[in-house]
């Protein structure tokens, strides 16, 4: 417990608006205040949440919960159980039938005479995922919102369940194998691990026993450029993708709209579509999700987040990541050898992270070789007697060499604002790396002090490798989840790893906004341990 009396301490109210949680500070009389001044309390956090851009509508609703109504709890759990409950064909299409999965886990051969004449139906068969299975989304029981990277719904750190669908195998299915044509998608930047999720797919959808399955090429893009053929995809064709970086099907950013994409889909007779991809691209995924329930067509779409930023909101990691951050050693080891073998040495490493600072951050962790890492959660000043010059010229004074850490997104205060999208819309970020090598450089140099600055820009050498062993087997499994989750009927979907467990998410709930790095969570506490850096402002 807090040594701090509750009714003298200015509270922390959570709100949770997107997922990530906001602080709010307010000063309460007592954590059990009067009930009109509960009320105001609660008016401010749904003023101040409602003011925020991109507040979904369901997060919204999160808000108007009164914590002055006994069963407020038991609301707001009912109210998490509506939010998360993962869309069905069955939704639109009331008429739709199941079938006896055919997906086994006992295998035969795809010429097996029982599977050809009929589906199987042995009771014996065991093995598939309880529809009504469900996974714990926060296992952490805080006792106080001032608990590192508390993460509380109430001013009394209420526990409260937040539970989401399990991932895997249905006992029946929507779908019947030969009637599918299956498509699927890679869009947005590269990320280690595509070729697995591909590869993967294919694979699960002939052992349902899926003979059509095509690749769009080139993202979104593939349905609407007309020299663009969709390529054929069976086990044979997938069989060595994984073993290198890249999509076998090509990436892309922009593309045409979700009506024009929902046509292609009807004209080709697709009716299963796997979209891999980032933030942009699940929503367009959720967009293809709804006009194909507004035409009534019996179209699965599920998604498999791809980030190799890591900033899909509650997904405990995104495949990319782990090869990301194994990759970037291999930076950070060479900024410290130039640095370390330099007079007066400073090595700066630009990392990925357009929002987000997960890769540096880790990053930094694992290499235990930087003295500075920058994210965009954390602002900072260069100049200045708190600076990160001023640090850096300390750290030569007192160990000779230094290596900083900064992620692309991070200190975009510090450049002048370019305006500038790319195909997707996504905001062209100035260059931090750049123009922090320059700045120190130029600091140095002003105050006669001589410092060696070497620079190094891993992004796209990190972005075009295989995925590693962890990411291989998370996209290995995120691939399996996505077939599951169509033959099961859902669509308007995603699939993900949630305190440690498979599931399935319905799509609104992750894009809200990119998932970032709370400042007063232990894992950065824990990175700024390990630095040593101070605060920069
Ligand atoms: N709100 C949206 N509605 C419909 N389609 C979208 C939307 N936002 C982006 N897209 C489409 O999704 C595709 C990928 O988007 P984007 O380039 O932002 O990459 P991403 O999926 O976020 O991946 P990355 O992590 O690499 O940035 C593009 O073809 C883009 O046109
Ligand atoms: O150069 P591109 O392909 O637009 O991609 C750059 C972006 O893609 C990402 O790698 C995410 O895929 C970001 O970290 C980065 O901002
Ligand atoms: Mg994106």
């Amino acid at each position: 417990m807090e040594a701090v009396s509750p009714a003298i301490r200015p509270a922390l109210i959570w709100t949770q608006r997107t997922g990530h949680l906001d602080r709010v500070r307010l000063s309460f009389g007592s954590v059990t205040s009067p009930k009109s001044n509960r009320k105001r309390i609660r008016r401010k956090i749904e003023l101040s949440a409602r003011a925020e851009k991109n507040v979904s509508a369901t997060a919204t609703a999160t808000q108007s919960i009164d914590y002055s109504d006994p069963d407020w709890k038991n609301k707001y759990q009912d109210e998490f159980e509506a939010r998360f409950r993962i869309p069905h064909i069955a939704d639109v299409l009331t008429d739709a039938v199941s079938y006896p999965s055919t997906f086994c886990l006992r295998m035969r051969t795809p010429e097996s005479p029982d599977f050809l004449e009929s589906y199987p139906s042995d009771d014996e068969w065991h093995g598939y995922v309880n529809t009504n299975d469900r996974v714990l989304l926060k296992v952490i029981h805080y006792s106080s919102p001032t608990s590192a990277g508390a993460e509380c719904i109430d001013p009394g750190c209420t526990w409260v369940e937040q539970w989401v669908h399990r991932a895997g195998p249905r006992e029946r299915i929507y779908f019947k194998p030969e009637e599918v044509k299956a498509a699927i998608v890679t869009c947005g930047g590269l990320c280690p691990g595509l070729n697995d999720v591909i590869r993967q797919i294919v694979i699960t959808l002939e052992i349902y026993g899926v003979k059509k399955i095509v690749g769009i090429p080139f993202g979104y893009r593939g349905f609407s450029d007309r020299s663009l053929d969709e390529m054929p995809l069976s086990r044979k064709v997938v069989q060595n993708i994984h073993l290198s970086g890249g999509s076998l099907l090509g990436v892309s950013r922009g593309g045409p709209t979700v009506s024009e994409i929902v046509d292609s889909i009807q004209e080709r007779g697709i009716n299963m579509f796997f979209v891999l991809g980032g933030n942009g691209t699940h929503a367009g995924a959720n967009a293809i999700h709804e006009e194909c329930c507004k035409r009534r067509l019996k179209v699965a779409v599920v998604g498999v987040p791809k980030t190799i930023d890591n900033d899909i909101l509650l997904m405990d990691k995104t495949f990319g990541f782990d090869t990301a951050v194994e990759e970037a050693q291999r930076a950070i080891y060479a900024a410290y050898i130039e640095a370390h073998s330099a007079y007066r040495g400073i090595g700066i490493v630009k990392l990925m992270g357009r929002s987000s600072g997960f890769i540096a951050m880790q990053a930094s962790l694992a290499s235990g070789q930087i003295d500075i890492c920058l994210i965009p959660e954390v602002p900072f000043k260069l100049h200045g007697p708190q600076g990160v010059l001023n640090h850096l010229k300390y750290l030569l004074e007192t160990k000779g060499s230094a290596v900083v850490c900064v992620a692309e997104g991070a200190g975009q205060d510090l450049l002048q604002k370019t305006n500038a999208t790319d195909a997707s819309g996504n905001t062209i970020l100035g260059d931090i790396g750049v123009h922090i090598q320059l700045e120190t450089k130029k600091f140095f140099k002003g105050i006669g002090f001589p410092a060696d600055v070497k620079y190094i820009d891993p992004t796209y050498m990190i972005r075009a490798c295989r995925a590693n062993a962890s990411d291989a087997i998370l996209s290995t499994v995120f691939g399996q989840n996505a077939v599951h989750g169509a033959f099961a009927g859902y669509s308007g979907i995603t699939v993900g790893l949630c305190n440690t467990h498979y599931v399935y998410v319905p799509i609104p709930e992750v894009i809200v906004q990119p998932r970032v790095i709370d400042p007063n969570s232990r894992m950065w506490h824990r990175c700024l341990t390990s630095t040593r850096q101070p605060d920069f402002i």
